[in-house]
């Protein structure tokens, strides 16, 4: 379990990382949502005990990150820029690897090579931007870590690799309890991958929701009613979070059970009810309205 307790990151008076307070449990898949400077790579580098927290803490399994040698070789961090040494090969690069981190397998670096296909001599600052992300990658699976941090990974992936990437995720998250943190400019490219989302807003987090919970939690209504007589009642017996009217057909997006929001708008005996699915995109809007926030300014659709 990562939990990270208000946690304070400055860079010279300003915060960019402000107060901030997370816990992802292991195995879990957790995606990072924010626009730019809204302080992911910090929080990510804080985590990954490569930054020191100002104020607050991060601890892993109960013990603090920061200059914690053997935790920190369980921990890797992927920027959204890959280093490699100047002139070297992924070969070159594993046997670096190898020496650092005391998980590393060999069995797992040979099974990669049927998923990447990169040739392992070639020089890798000859490696186009989206072969170096897959280098980097499958040196970070190689390592088999207990964390993942992935700083925008997948820009520059092709969709087969983005796909196959997503695949080993899922899959290292449930055979191993691998916890991945991947942070994001756009929800629609992580939606189908974290069990979690958390969006960023100027150093600090301000949604940060279960995607299953969510989506049971949350409906959109299509409605008709008789008469107007629901209209003071309504917003008593349900959590109305956006409502809308285009003739006599009104959208709400409601929170609460399913079936107890149906009761509701039933007893009202309508003309038209229907509920209807909601994408996350839709979701995040209206619970980020909620709150207080246009999600336009604050990630990418
Ligand atoms: N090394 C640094 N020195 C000074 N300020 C920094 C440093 N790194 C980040 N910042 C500032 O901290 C804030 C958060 O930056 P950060 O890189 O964490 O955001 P981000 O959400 O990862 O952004 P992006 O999506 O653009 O990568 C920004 O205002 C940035 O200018």
């Amino acid at each position: 379990m990562i939990e990270v307790s208000g946690v304070t990151k400055l860079f010279e008076t300003e915060a960019a990382v402000n107060q901030l307070s997370l816990t992802i449990r292991k195995g879990s898949i957790f995606g990072l949502l924010g626009s730019n400077g809204a302080g992911k790579t910090t929080l990510l580098k804080t985590i990954a005990g490569i930054y020191q927290a100002d104020q607050g803490s991060v601890n892993v399994e109960g013990a603090p990150v920061y200059e914690n040698n053997a935790l920190k070789q369980r921990i890797i961090f992927m920027s959204d820029i890959p280093y490699f040494f100047p002139q070297t090969s992924l070969d070159q690069m594993a046997v670096f690897y190898k020496r650092i981190y005391p998980s590393w397998s060999d069995e797992r670096y040979q099974q990669l090579d049927a998923v990447f296909k990169l040739d392992r001599k070639r020089k890798l600052h000859r490696m186009s931007k989206g072969m170096q992300r897959q280098a980097a990658f499958w040196l970070a699976l190689s390592c088999m870590p207990d964390i993942l941090l992935l700083d925008e990974p997948i820009d520059g992936l092709d969709p087969v690799m983005r796909r196959q990437v997503k695949n080993l995720l899922f899959q290292e998250a449930a055979e191993r309890e691998l916890t991945v943190i991947i942070s994001s400019h756009n929800l629609r490219e992580i939606e189908d991958l974290c069990d979690h989302v958390g969006i960023m807003h100027h150093g600090q987090l301000i949604v940060e929701k279960d995607l299953d919970d969510l989506k049971a939690d949350t409906h959109k209504i299509q409605v008709a009613f008789r008469d107007q007589s629901h209209e003071e009642s309504l917003a008593n017996n349900v959590r109305i979070l956006h409502g809308e009217k285009r003739g006599s057909v009104e959208t709400f997006i409601v929170k609460g059970n399913e079936k107890e929001v149906r009761k509701v708008f039933e007893a009202y005996g309508p003309y038209l009810l229907d509920v209807l699915p909601l994408t996350l995109e839709e979701i995040f809007i209206y619970e980020m309205e909620d709150v207080g926030y246009d999600i336009h300014k604050v990630v990418l659709q």
